[in-house]
């Protein structure tokens, strides 16, 4: 394992835990449900809340996928948003990014229906094409009603090549849903602030190199900036806990900007 890799394998209760959530992730997110909750999701009728809030909302959550995190998620958040300031400072599209990339997990909260782990955290993947081999935990997929349909279990399933991702129905979480709600809030944030929030738990993609072949020339140049996105998502977790109160200015003054 080089530094900074994911060991989903090693025997831990951690990873029980993360095995558990990815076995229920993999059987029951078809494209069928995805479909079904983007419709629903796509609404934004479930409650009305500032970025702020939202963040101090996953603070009662510790996400169930996770084998590298114990701490509540706006560490997580704070943590890779106040890294990627520090390489970053005039880019302040990138950190408003980086705070809100996984605000989509308030979907676990009531408020936004009390939606299960399984549905809401994990990586991610396409739906109505092959379950690719590096997507984590892939044994599951053998349970997943898609596996067996003939429309969907070949390489490029019902999409053609270079179609662009724009085109793709990924599985259902956090992602797509703060793409929604960014997207729906009409955001300032520039497109690949968007495409980096709506793909960042695609891992298949960004650190395996499957599915290339649906990509088009713009997805191409914005794989880039995702790339370097994951490296503050992961290589930031760490037990160096932030002074919340005291970057708090900050960021309200970020959020402020955008709104
Ligand atoms: O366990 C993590 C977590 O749920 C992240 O928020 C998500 O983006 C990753 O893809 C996943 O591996
Ligand atoms: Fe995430
Ligand atoms: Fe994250």
């Amino acid at each position: 394992m080089g530094v900074g890799q994911r060991d989903y394998e090693k025997e831990s209760t951690r990873n029980a835990t993360v095995e558990d959530c990815y076995r229920k992730n993999h059987i029951h997110k078809t494209y069928e449900f995805a479909k079904k909750k983007r419709e629903e999701y796509e609404k934004l009728d479930k409650a009305v809340m500032s970025i702020w809030e939202s963040c101090e909302l996953l603070n009662e959550f510790v996400d169930e996928s996770d084998p590298d995190l114990d701490e509540p998620q706006i560490e997580h958040l704070l943590q890779s948003t106040e890294a990627i300031r520090r390489d970053y400072p005039d880019q302040d599209w990138l950190h408003l990014t980086a705070l809100i990339h996984d605000l989509g997990k308030v979907l676990l909260h009531p408020a936004f229906g009390g939606q299960p782990q399984w549905s809401v955290v994990g990586d991610t993947f396409p739906l109505g094409c092959d379950f690719d081999e590096s997507v984590v935990h892939h044994k599951f997929f053998k349970e997943n009603p898609d596996y067996q349909n003939p429309s969907f279990n070949t390489k490029f399933g019902i999409y053609s090549e270079n179609c662009g991702l724009d085109k793709v129905s990924m599985s259902w979480g956090h992602d797509e849903y703060m793409y929604l709600v960014a997207k729906g809030n009409n955001t300032t944030l520039p497109s690949v602030g968007l495409f980096i929030i709506r793909f960042h738990s695609f891992y298949a993609l960004h650190r395996a190199g499957a599915y290339t072949y649906l990509m088009n020339n713009e997805d191409r140049e914005m794989l880039k900036w995702l790339k370097l996105f994951n490296k503050y998502d992961l290589y930031s977790k760490s037990k160096v806990r932030i002074d919340v109160e005291k970057v708090k200015p900050y960021y309200l003054s970020l959020i402020d900007k955008v709104n």
